[in-house]
Formats: C-alpha cells, structure tokens, sequence
C-alpha cells in the first residue's frame, strides 16, 4: 500500500492519524468524459480500463462494459489480488497496452509529476497515451452514456430520474459504499463505532425501502443500484468480518439478501465476480487489519439461488 509524490512511489499506509482516526477517502485527479468536444472521441479499439475483481469501485465499471455491450470495444486489464509495498501489481502478459508491472507507472506515464494514490479503476487512452479517468462513478456514467451507437443495452441514469438516482447515491456513498472502509480502516474506537452506526441505519432503511420496492427506484434497475450492488455482494465475504461490519449479515436481511441476488444474477453479471480475489486482495493486503495474511475458508452464500424480484430496465 503506498502513494506516488511528485512521481515517485513510497510505500505508506493511509493517515488517519491526523483526522482522529477516521478514514478519509481522496478526491480523485482524472475527470474527462468522452465525447467529440473533450479531446477524447468515442471509438471502438481507443480506451483500455485497469481494474481488480476484488475493488468494489473497479467491480462497477466491469459490470457496465459488459451490460453496455462494450466488451469488445474496451480492453481490460486485471490486477493481482494482492497490493502490498508496490501497490496494485500486474502479473506478466496482463497489461498488453502499456507492459507495465505496477499501476503506478500507468499513473507516471500520464503525469510524470503525479501526487496521489494509485486507485482503481483508470480508463487509458492509448492514442493519448493518458488516463481519461479514474474516478468508478464518472467512468459507468461514460460507458452509459457517451460512447453514442458503440454501446447498447438499457440505460442506467435516464434524465428524468437523475435527482432520485443522486439523492440515493449520496446517502449510500457515505454510510455503505464509504462506510465499510470507514469502519475497516478505523483506528479509533469512536470512529469506527460513528461509521457502524451509519452503516447499519443506511441497511435498516434500505431494507424498509425494499419491502415494497423490488429496485431503489421501483421496477427498473438504475445507477444507484449498480452502486449499491458491488459493495453488499462483497458484505459477507469481507466486510462482515474483516471490516468488523458485524451487527448483521447480509443474508439476515431478506429484502437486501434478495435484492442483491436478482442483480447478481442478471445474465453477465456473475462473469464479473470473482470472490477468490475479493477475499486474497482484503484478507492478504490490509496487514495492519490482518498480520497474519489468512484467508477464511467460508462464508458459503449461494447467490445463484432463486429471487421473487424480476429486473426491468429503462429504454
Ligand atoms: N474514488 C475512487 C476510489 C477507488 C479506490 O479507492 N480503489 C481502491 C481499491 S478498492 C484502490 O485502488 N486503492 C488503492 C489505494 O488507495 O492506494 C473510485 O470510485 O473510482
């Protein structure tokens, strides 16, 4: 785990000492969109995405090139589960576009002076040869929408529903999304018990909600729920234990357990998840939660079990 400065890579682990303990997430440095007036056109062959299968953020990225029909137009490459002293790394062969071995060089190869971390998921631009964008919410929004005819499917953020779709994302970035590895990355009591507390309300409310809505916005799957999906698939797994998220499972939530099946298994979706990584990457990289670096065994949860919730999509 470590941070480029000015270019170059040193190996430390987050500060929370200077923020009481609490884990605070830095804004992300890329931010193009694609489109015929940003210098980066839509075309089929011209962007290659870097993600991990065990990143929740990276997660939502392959579930939309996949539910776009992007597959064929975007390349992917995949980390090693593990990210210790050299950050995320790439097994040989598994970075045709650039030959690297760490992320940071895709980070240095865009900014030869880049201060930051070295996060997934990066959309690169091979004409370019720069990052478009690192930053998970903004890149599923260009594959659903600004790759004109070369994508297909359903769309996940239709205009008339952006403000329901933003008002559920702000409250679930925070307490969910966030608020797994605010309770994970604590070092302080008080601030992992705050990130519990806002944890578990958001699950309790979430799954009221539910109860007589079969998506957050009704019959159709959106944005918010893709958002949602990546981090409650990872709940039992990791977050439940090795986060310390311990007041409930998943599965102890009949609407979130069914919900959080009924997209999984949306055809394609399974394709995208791989929990052997999702377990190697959280239980064997995070060695101040976990020294020893083992991996639990179980949990043993059946997401291909039958749902009562059908998906419907927007046009
Ligand atoms: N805001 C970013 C966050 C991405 C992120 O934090 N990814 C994690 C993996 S789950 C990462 O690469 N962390 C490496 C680090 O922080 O050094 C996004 O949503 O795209």
């Amino acid at each position: 785990m470590g941070l480029l400065v000015d270019g170059r890579w040193q190996d430390k682990w987050y500060d929370t000492a200077s923020q009481n303990g609490r884990f605070v997430r830095p804004p992300t440095q890329f931010r193009h969109r694609i489109g015929t007036d940003t210098g980066f056109p839509a075309e089929a062959g011209r962007y290659h995405l870097y993600v991990s299968y065990a990143c929740p953020w990276a997660h939502r990225t392959l579930i939309y090139r996949e539910l776009k029909g992007l597959r064929s137009a975007i390349g992917v490459s995949v980390v090693a589960p593990l990210m210790l002293e050299n950050g995320w790394e790439l097994a040989d062969g598994a970075d045709p576009v650039n030959d690297a071995a760490f992320l940071w060089e895709i980070y240095t190869k865009a900014d030869p002076t880049y201060s930051g971390r070295v996060t997934v998921p990066v959309l690169w631009d091979k004409m370019r040869r720069t990052i478009v964008n690192n930053e998970s919410s903004e890149i599923i929004r260009i594959f659903d929408a600004d790759f004109g005819s070369l994508a297909t499917g359903p769309t996940f953020r239709p205009k008339d529903r952006e403000a329901e779709i933003d008002a559920w994302n702000d409250e679930i970035y925070d307490s969910v999304n966030n608020g797994v590895y605010r309770a994970g990355f604590a070092t302080t009591q008080a601030a992992y018990e705050e990130a519990y507390g806002t944890l578990f309300a958001t699950l309790d409310k979430l799954e009221r909600h539910l109860r007589d809505h079969a998506f957050l916005l009704g019959d159709q799957v959106s944005e918010a729920d893709w958002r949602l999906f990546t981090t409650l698939l990872r709940f039992d797994a990791v977050y439940h234990g090795h986060f310390k998220c311990n007041r409930a499972r998943l599965i102890d939530f009949p609407e979130l357990w069914d919900y959080t099946r009924a997209l999984y298994r949306i055809p394609v979706v399974a394709d995208t998840v791989r929990f052997d990584h999702i377990k190697q990457h959280y239980y064997g990289s995070h060695r101040t939660i976990n020294p020893t670096g083992i991996v639990p065994l179980g949990p043993v949860v059946d997401f291909n079990h039958p749902t009562r919730r059908t998906p419907a999509f927007f046009d």
